[in-house]
This record gives structure tokens, C-alpha cells and sequence, in this order.
């Protein structure tokens, strides 16, 4: 395969990306518009991604056969893992989410579906399959963050999301989504056009059901 993978991966979902950055949900957060019942809705849902997202790398790693895999794929679960209890967690509690509601929350179908998919492309996959199904979820979310704040530079000041936009803007965040596309770009050198259009269909799937989690967050919140 000529050209990197990353750069056709982004090739295939021009149109869905720029889709997320004109959503009424991404806007809403950018503007400080967005009803507060629909984030907290979407946070408790984001929980509960979570912890379906932490068992995506663990099913990759489980296909790993060397130390620096497997390395790569521990210390990225352990980020996801901080993230929760750093970022989710004291979230939910400021807006004034209950534990007994953290404790009840049940995952939509949208949720269900996202994480059922990734688990799947894991399961069914190898490495490199894995790692393609978790980067729609590291990537668009670092595009989002980087993109909105080009066009609403203030919604990192805003009181209730502009912490949302700094956790998928700061530089820690930002790196390590950029480490993992070169990580995949790195693997998938010399796969074939076979390979490509597998990894093309499950990266793709995952960006459309990223737009479906907005529409949830949107329309149940
Ligand atoms: C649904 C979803 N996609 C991506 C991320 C980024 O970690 C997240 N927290 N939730």
C-alpha cells in the first residue's frame, strides 16, 4: 500500500466529520447554549462508553504478541481508565448527578451498538483491527475539540463544556491520539488492498456510529 493508512481512513469520512462539527449537540457546548439536561444525559452514557471502550483494547491486547504491544495497549487502557475518574466522574458530580443515578444509568441502544461493533472488529480481528476501531472514538474527538475551537475560540471559557473542550484540546490528549495514528500507520505498512478496505469499513462504521452518539445525546437528553 503506497500512502499512509491514517490519510485514508480521513479520506473516507470527509463528509461525516465535517457532519459533527455543524451538529446541533457540538455547536450547543461551543456556544454554551446546550441545555444542561442534554450533557448530563450524554456524560452518563459517556460512562458507561467507557467502560465498554477499556474492554476494546483489552480484547486487542489479548491478540498482541510482543512486549511493546502490549506496553502500548496497557498504558493506553490505563488513560481511558484515568479519564473516567478524573475528567467523568467529578463532572457528573458538579452538575448535580446523583450516585444513584450513575449507579442506574442504563446504556441506550445507540450506546450498546457502538460498543458491540468495536468489541466485534476486536474479537473477530487482529492488532491492527483492533487499534482501527479505537481510533474513530481518540480521533474525531481530537478533531472536534481542535476544529470548534478555531471557529468558537471562547468555549474554553465556558462555565459548564468549556472543560469538555479543554480535556479533548490539551496537548496530553492531543499527543496521544497522534501517537496512536502513528502507531496504526506503522502496522499497517505493507498490508494489502484487502487489509485496507477492512480497516476502511471499521473505522468508517465507528465514525457513523459516533454521529449516532450525538443524535442520542441530542434527542434523548
Ligand atoms: C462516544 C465517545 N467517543 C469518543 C470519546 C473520546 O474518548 C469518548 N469519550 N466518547
Amino acid at each position: 500500500m503506497s500512502g499512509k493508512l491514517s490519510d485514508y481512513l480521513l479520506y473516507q469520512v470527509e463528509d461525516l466529520w465535517q457532519g459533527y462539527l455543524e451538529h446541533p449537540f457540538i455547536i450547543g457546548m461551543a456556544t454554551g447554549e446546550l441545555e444542561e439536561r442534554k450533557f448530563s444525559y450524554y456524560l452518563l452514557q459517556d460512562y458507561l462508553y467507557l467502560k465498554e471502550y477499556i474492554k476494546v483494547f483489552a480484547v486487542t491486547l489479548s491478540k498482541a504478541d510482543d512486549f511493546s504491544e502490549i506496553k502500548f495497549l496497557l498504558d493506553s487502557m490505563n488513560d481511558i481508565f484515568e479519564e473516567t475518574f478524573r475528567v467523568h466522574v467529578p463532572y457528573m458530580k458538579r452538575l448535580g448527578i446523583s450516585e444513584e443515578e450513575i449507579q442506574s444509568v442504563q446504556p441506550h441502544p445507540s450506546n450498546i451498538n457502538y460498543t458491540n461493533d468495536m468489541l466485534l472488529a476486536a474479537q473477530s480481528g487482529d492488532v491492527l483491527d483492533g487499534l482501527v476501531a479505537i481510533l474513530s472514538c481518540s480521533w474525531s474527538y481530537a478533531y472536534i475539540a481542535r476544529e470548534t475551537l478555531k471557529i468558537y475560540p471562547t468555549a474554553m471559557q465556558d462555565e459548564r463544556y468549556g472543560e469538555w473542550f479543554e480535556g479533548y484540546y490539551c496537548s496530553e490528549y492531543q499527543l496521544g491520539n497522534e501517537e496512536l495514528i502513528q502507531h496504526i500507520n506503522q502496522l499497517a505498512q505493507g498490508i494489502t488492498a484487502e487489509k485496507r478496505e477492512r480497516l476502511a469499513t471499521i473505522f468508517t462504521n465507528c465514525s457513523q456510529h459516533e454521529m449516532n452518539f450525538w443524535d442520542m445525546a441530542w434527542q434523548q437528553g
